[in-house]
């Protein structure tokens, strides 16, 4: 329960909403047990017109001041009159009752939706602040959940919970009170068994949890294995394995069928039990009360007998609704918790508390820096020493899984070197804030991610206040506003799965037209180049150069641009500078680069099928 606490900065945020809500519930509430007493007193004046012997003062038994105040009035009145009147004031009594519980409803309810939505902001808000470091430990499914399913657990506390208590101990109080005035003794005996109701409930609702639970794993599973099925489906296709992920999502569908028809066996049980155990309440009022009234007739009046059954029908859905008020609260603390937790999570990668923004000229320094990926305990990087003044054009070339992309990743600060530092301007990169540093450098990733959107918003992501000439302009140095231009509807084309599916070098344009329009003063493509032909390619280099001019760029790749002018290469092995110099040193020194650009230029050289054909 402690964990619930965590709620009380939102009660307090909606305490008016809160507030009126309660002071509803009681309304609505106080009018509902006024029904039952008018009826008493209409039943008791019947019993006084058929057996006119009867001294009892009826109108006295009732015992509420409002009620008194009615039947003082027309008491005196005919027995239809009497009668018309009360059913008159019953029907404005349920009137006044559901007009409140509107009001309850709009006051509790609509504030845990608020709550909910508040919530669901702080912990979308708390998953951007996170690293890379806490995707890569928790599945996307199990994210999901954290922002749905817990959230709209806590919202069944805030909201329904709290009000079908309140509700609950409303009408306990005021029914009681009433039913004790009445007639204690008939009171204890009719409310006997309504604790007995209460636990019952609280433990079928536990099976009834412990089920749902169950299920929900095996959706969440169903879900993700429907998911991945879905954005493989090209793997699938090429490997002819529809068949197979049928049977596989079948034998999941299969499991959560069997547990979705037990639990609905445990809910088909459940409202026929209660049905039963109101009826038998009824019965055991009706048959003490007339024991009572048998041997005692003053101390017992129909109406009295009447009232109490009426008052045990309406006590029933409360009192159950506590074993369903209690395993939502257990299950909403149990959410929280689990919402607390995460919610103390604390980015490994955050601002240093004396960190401070920085205007960057673009001199990048790693300065001997080692890493290792501490979930892998693969070492990446080992004392890895690049100094690249401002303005240089870097390029890092080396085997696949040589570290290339981890140099990426420590200068954007997605992960700290376990030791030496990276120096932006001489300043350690710890000291300067990450929107800082993050938003004056440019990265062009080597997996392409496009969101589901225009291509002209998918651009504009980079700096979301360019114009549409600055769109054209990154477009064109991309060398992909031809293409773009090309479709029917140009930049407000949709990409993805509602619109145009890409070719894998359209979509690497794409993202580079992103990291060109924010025009930083440091750029770092990660071998965005993979999937483009070498025409382009030269296209692109060429653009390049001109864009690159006053930039510090580092390029990663796995070909040498030989047309490119690289202030310096550095050739990685294995988190080891091996090679460093100019492309023409690197040359002469007959290395790895020499050896990689002489089977590039042979590769490059040798005819292709088509010129062979032609040849023919
Ligand atoms: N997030 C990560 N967690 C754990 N290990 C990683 C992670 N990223 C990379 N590695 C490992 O670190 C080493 C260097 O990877 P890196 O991605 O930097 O290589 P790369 O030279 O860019 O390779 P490629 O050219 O294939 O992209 C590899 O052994 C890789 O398996």
């Amino acid at each position: 329960m402690k964990h619930l606490a965590a709620l009380n900065k939102y009660f307090w945020k909606y305490r008016f909403r809160l507030l009126a809500g309660l002071v509803f519930v009681v309304l609505s509430n106080y009018f509902s047990v006024l029904a039952p007493l008018i009826t008493k007193y209409v039943v008791n004046k019947l019993m006084l017109l058929l057996s006119p012997g009867t001294t009892h003062a009826f109108h006295e038994s009732v015992q509420d001041p409002l009620a008194r105040v009615l039947i003082n009035r027309i008491d005196r009145w005919n027995f239809s009159n009497v009668v018309a009147l009360c059913g008159v004031t019953l029907l404005v009594l349920a009137l006044l009752r559901g007009l409140f519980m509107f009001f309850m409803r709009q006051t509790i309810i609509v504030m845990s939706r608020h709550i909910e939505f508040d919530q669901k902001n702080e912990v979308y808000q708390h998953y951007q602040r996170l690293d890379t470091t806490f995707y890569r430990s928790h599945s996307t499914g199990d994210l999901m959940n954290r922002i749905t399913e817990d959230v709209s657990r806590v919202r069944m506390f805030t909201g329904p919970a709290i009000m079908y208590l309140v509700n609950l101990l409303a009408l306990i109080g005021l029914s009681v009170y009433y039913m004790l005035k009445d007639n204690v003794a008939l009171t204890l005996y009719t409310l006997a068994p309504l604790p007995l109701l209460a636990v019952t409930i609280y433990f079928v609702n536990q099976l009834i949890h412990k089920k749902s639970e169950r299920i929900q794993a095996l959706l969440s599973d169903l879900t993700t294995n429907a998911q991945q099925s879905y954005s493989g489906i090209r793997v699938i296709k090429s490997f002819v394995q529809e068949k197979a992920m049928l049977a596989f999502f079948r034998n999941s569908s299969e499991e959560y069928k069997t547990n979705a028809l037990g639990l609905a066996k445990v809910e088909a049980i459940y409202f026929p039990a209660m049905s039963f155990v109101v009826g038998i309440s009824t019965l055991l009022t009706i048959l003490i009360g007339g024991f009572m009234y048998i041997r005692d007739p003053q101390s017992m009046t129909f109406g009295t007998l009447t009232e109490f059954v009426l008052f045990i029908n309406m006590l029933m859905f409360p009192v159950s609704a506590i074993g369903s008020v209690a395993s939502m609260t257990q299950r909403a603390a149990a959410s929280q918790k689990r919402l607390n937790e995460f919610l103390r999570l604390q980015p490994e990668i955050r601002d240093k508390p004396k960190a401070t923004p920085k205007v960057i000229a673009g001199d990048l320094h790693f300065d001997h820096v080692s890493f290792t990926y501490s979930h892998t305990g693969i070492k990446a990087l080992t004392d890895f020493d690049l100094h690249i003044r401002k303005g240089q054009k870097v390029a890092i070339i080396g085997r696949t899984g040589s570290g290339k992309t981890t140099v990426a990743q420590l200068l954007l600060r997605m992960f700290d070197p376990d030791q030496g530092a990276v120096k932006v301007d001489g300043t350690d990169i710890r000291d300067i804030t990450l929107k800082s540093l993050r938003e004056q450098i440019s990265y062009v990733p080597q997996d392409v991610f496009l969101f589901s959107d225009t291509v002209r918003g998918n651009i504009l992501f980079g700096n979301p206040v360019a114009t549409m000439d600055q769109v054209r302009q990154a477009a064109k140095q991309a060398v992909v506003d031809g293409e773009i231009a090309g479709f029917a509807e140009g930049y407000d084309t949709m990409i993805g799965e509602r619109g145009v599916t890409l070719s894998g070098g359209q979509k690497q344009r794409v993202s580079i037209a992103r990291a060109l329009i924010k025009d930083p003063r440091v750029i770092v493509m990660d071998d965005c180049l993979s999937a483009v032909d070498a025409r382009t390619e030269r296209e692109i280099i060429g653009q390049l150069y001109e864009y690159l001019q006053d930039k510090t760029a580092i390029i990663i790749t796995h070909r040498i641009f030989s047309l490119f002018q690289f202030d310096q290469v550095v050739v990685l092995d294995d988190g080891h500078i091996i090679e460093r110099g100019t492309h023409d040193s690197l040359l002469e020194a007959g290395g790895y680069y020499a050896d990689l650009y002489a089977r590039q230029r042979e590769r490059d050289e040798r005819p292709s099928e088509e010129e062979v054909t032609q040849e023919k």
